[in-house]
């Protein structure tokens, strides 16, 4: 058996007759025509890769085969086999290194003495160095390129190809043999090899290339296009070092497709050999987000030309002059935001935005008018579709964002927001496009995974995709999570390392492109698909309900269960409660006990603190007054730990009916909530709802006067100092004078806008879940301070005051009698509780005392 080059694939059987093999697998149809059992293919036979000394390989592939092991003469191998020759080894002394055996085309498997054993004494090992296998491993690899295999047919056995089949067989199976580990660079023999075929395979690269005849050779095109690929299976690739190796195999795929011009399109090989190569170099501008070349129109239309001897190729045209399109669009927004340009940008957003919603368009109508097929290029293609709309518009939405923040922008703040969320939804579909065309590529996720070398070819093609789920941050928190476990999967199991080096975007953008104005992170969720049928719909509202509240503690809820309406009545109540003449509130006085906390609170009564319990802290905090009056109103029934206070009924009829309904409306609404949160947490749906029968909630008005703007933004005066709330959740209901601010979930001490956002509740988790969830949910700190500043706004002029500012809370508590204790599932033994069960009256009695 040679070396290097073309091993027979036949089925042993068909080899030994010299018939042609059909290849089938299990069994060859010829064999079972003949009547004979198929003996099976070469690389189902047990084979050991050993490390050698290259060079021994050299002169292995001078002489005729020779069925002798180069350990014999290799005193650098590292195996240690103790026979020689022959290839048939006693089981023990196999394999001391852990050396590589296929069991079957589809298995590699680590050799240790235990499964060694196991194995049927039917399948024999074949010594041979494991260069002899580079050529099969790699053309099962590419498997789906035919024309790699026609290549390795006609060219020299010593050329480019051969000795970037080696390179990257080798890493493949260094990879696999080690995958889980992160590197084995102290493995010196086989970085040494490495080296050696890499610097073999540049140089025949590049002294193929200083002749105008080697650049047209479609053999040193698909060298450099498996280099790119090598440097997947390495990792190297860093998204925006453009001096990284994979980049620079990448423009150099793009200089050579200069060199060789239109010609070679018009020959089938040239433009096999085209496609891989162009795609790598599209797939760069995608990345670094410049624009393709620009000969690519002149390529393309020469493809289109031919298009009918070859309609195979109509969706990959179609597709790359798509991304043709985006990366310009994308070039253009960068260059935009990198200059912090608002001129610029609200001039040619509208252009901008247009010819991405065109691009997108015309590809549509292409999918309407041709059949798009389940073939695996077909699959890869469309994942590169997706992977170019999720990155075109999460770019689209970083200069929406951009463009909130100036205000001479012509475009109107519901246009932009109406295209965001167009961006947001689109890129979401296609990123859901990605995830789903994953199982179809790699098979189920299953302890059965293929990881034969053609799948590290699949996963090669999918790892792109995946990488901008995971790294956009436009896709949906559980859709790069399911990226995330993809990736982790080729890097680990498959070995491709580029799938464990996922790069945060580290560019530099002007910090407006982050974020639209005026927003936080606090995510906007809308509960009413979780009112379908659809159980998945369900999931995905309450697993958006999880991550909010792990992550930010806070959401903005929108189709809560409160109608709008009556919303805007109990803000009608609350404002006609407020203007009553002073003397008329403080017939609803709060009693002086500080745990009996019904009724009205005049400015300055009240000081929210934040965990302090001693009274020296709870007597500084009381230095700053909050400048807010409230009324709370609690359960209504006979068991109730504390009667409300209400106003005598003829002061203000039909205020208490309103809110006793208001109160019900509202517990609905917790329950629902309580559901979801419940289901978003892995546990049972009633989970929460079993701790709140007893509608221990609480209803508090807020009014927060008009006061001098200045006392506010010196910190003389608050409105409501940064507390957490200590309930279970919390349901705020806000008008649209602002103020409300959300400590920042990275930068502690900061606090973000939560403006108020039409149709929306803010819910928040309070420190009673917090605990309760072993500190897996957060209780964020908000506070209530001036509304943000206007653009250009300076100084505030020294008397302006703030406008009067309500609001209207629901408080859920879980029922006064219950004890809770960890929540199951946040708990175990790597993570120990960090509380004690706590009875919930106890604890909200020590929260009250601190309040007054
Ligand atoms: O009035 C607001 O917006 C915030 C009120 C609040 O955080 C509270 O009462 O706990
Ligand atoms: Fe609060």
């Amino acid at each position: 058996m040679p070396n290097t080059g073309r091993p027979s694939r036949d089925c042993h059987l068909c080899r030994q007759r010299r018939v042609k093999c059909d290849l089938a697998r299990p069994a060859c149809q010829r064999c079972i025509k003949y009547g004979a059992q198929c003996p099976g293919y070469r690389d189902q036979q047990e084979l050991v890769f050993r490390n050698a000394d290259p060079t021994v390989v050299k002169k292995r592939k001078k002489r005729a085969p020779l069925p002798q092991s180069p350990s014999s003469q290799s005193s650098s191998s590292s195996s240690s086999s103790s026979s020689s020759d022959g290839g048939v080894l006693s089981a023990p002394s196999l394999s001391p290194n852990g050396d590589f055996v296929f069991t079957s085309s589809t298995d590699l498997v680590l050799v240790n003495g235990a499964n060694y054993n196991a194995r049927p004494p039917l399948l024999r090992p074949v010594y041979e160095h494991w260069t002899s296998h580079s050529v099969p491993i790699i053309l099962d690899v590419y498997s789906n390129l035919d024309f790699i295999k026609d290549m390795y047919r006609d060219y020299t056995d010593d050329g480019p190809l051969i000795w970037a089949a080696h390179l990257f067989s080798r890493t493949y199976v260094t990879n696999m043999q080690y995958s889980t580990a992160l590197s084995r660079s102290s493995d010196s023999e086989t970085q040494r090899e490495l080296g050696g075929y890499l610097g073999k395979t540049l140089n025949l690269v590049s002294e193929a290339l200083k002749t105008p005849e080697g650049a047209q050779r479609d053999d040193i095109l698909a060298t450099v296009w498996i280099l790119t690929n090598y440097e997947l299976l390495i990792g190297s690739l860093s998204r925006t070092e453009v001096l990284s190796p994979w980049h620079l195999h990448a423009r150099g795929l793009y200089s050579i497709l200069k060199a060789r011009g239109c010609a070679p399109l018009l020959k089938p090989d040239g433009r096999k050999s085209f496609w891989p190569a162009y795609s790598m170099v599209q797939i760069q501008a995608l990345i670094t987000n410049t624009e393709c070349p620009p000969e690519s129109q002149e390529w393309l239309e020469t493809i289109d030309r031919l298009l009918p001897l070859h309609p195979g190729e109509g969706l990959g045209l179609a597709i790359s002059y798509f991304i043709i399109k985006i990366c310009s669009v994308q070039a253009r927004i960068f260059n935009l935001l990198r200059r912090r340009d608002f001129p610029g940008a609200s001039r040619d957003y509208p252009d901008l935005f247009a010819q991405m919603k065109a691009a997108e368009q015309e590809f549509e109508d292409w999918i309407e008018k041709n059949y798009v097929g389940t073939h695996i290029l077909e699959i890869y293609a469309m994942s590169l579709y997706h992977s170019a709309i999720v990155k075109g518009y999460h770019v689209m939405r970083l200069l929406i964002n951009f463009l909130t923040h100036y205000p001479p922008c012509p475009i109107p703040l519901e246009q932009l927001n109406e295209d965001r969320e167009y961006s947001v939804k689109t890129a979401q579909n296609a990123a859901q496009g990605i995830l789903e065309s994953v199982p179809r590529v790699l098979g189920p996720l299953s302890s059965s995974r293929d990881k034969s070398p053609k799948t590290v070819f699949d996963a090669l093609r999918v790892i792109w995709p995946l990488i901008s789920v995971y790294v956009m941050d436009i896709c949906r928190s559980e859709q790069r999570l399911a990226a995330e476990g993809l990736l982790f999967y080729i890097g680990r199991e498959l070995g491709v390392r580029q799938a464990l080096n996922t790069y945060p975007d580290t560019l530099t953008l002007p910090a407006e492109a982050k974020e639209p104005l005026g927003h936080s992170s606090i995510p906007v969720i809308d509960l009413a698909p979780s009112r379908s049928d659809s159980d998945e719909d369900i999931q995905i509202v309450a697993k958006n309900l999880y991550e909010a509240f792990k992550d930010v503690g806070f959401a903005y809820v929108k189709n809560h269960g409160v109608p709008e309406d009556v919303v805007n009545e109990a803000f009608n109540w609350s404002r006609k409660f407020f203007n009553l003449p002073q003397s008329d509130k403080d017939l609803a006085p709060h009693p002086p006990e500080a745990w009996h906390h019904r009724g009205y609170s005049s400015v300055g009564r009240e000081k929210v603190s934040q965990m302090i319990f001693d009274e020296a802290s709870i007597a500084a905090a009381r230095n700053v007054p909050d400048v807010k009056e409230s009324f709370d109103i609690g359960r209504e029934d006979e068991g109730a730990r504390m009667s409300n206070v209400w106003l005598p009924r003829d002061v203000l009829p039909g205020f208490r009916e309103f809110f006793e309904e208001f109160y019900e409306i509202c517990y609905a609404a917790e329950l629902e909530l309580l559901r979801l949160v419940a289901i978003g947490m892995g546990l049972e749906k009633e989970y929460f709802v079993g701790y709140h029968m007893k509608k221990d909630n609480q209803i508090r008005l807020l009014h927060y006067p008009a006061i001098e703007e200045n006392l506010l933004r010196q910190g003389k005066a608050d409105r409501i100092a940064a507390h957490t709330d200590f309930g279970t959740v919390t349901m705020l209901f806000q008008d649209d004078v602002g103020g409300l601010e959300v400590e920042d979930i990275i930068e502690k001490g900061k606090f973000n806008p939560a403006p108020y956002i039409p149709g929306t509740a803010v819910v928040n988790i309070g420190d009673f879940l917090m605990r309760w969830s072993n500190d897996e949910l957060k209780s964020t700190m908000h506070r209530v301070k001036a509304p943000p500043l206007l653009e250009g706004e300076g100084e505030i002029p020294k008397d302006k005051k703030t406008k009067e500012r309500y609001s209207i809370v629901y408080f859920m508590c879980a029922d006064m009698e219950k004890t809770v204790d960890c929540v199951p599932g946040c708990w175990g033994p790597e993570r120990p509780k960090k509380y004690e069960p706590v009875n919930c009256m106890e604890y909200i009695n020590m929260r009250m005392e601190a309040l007054y």
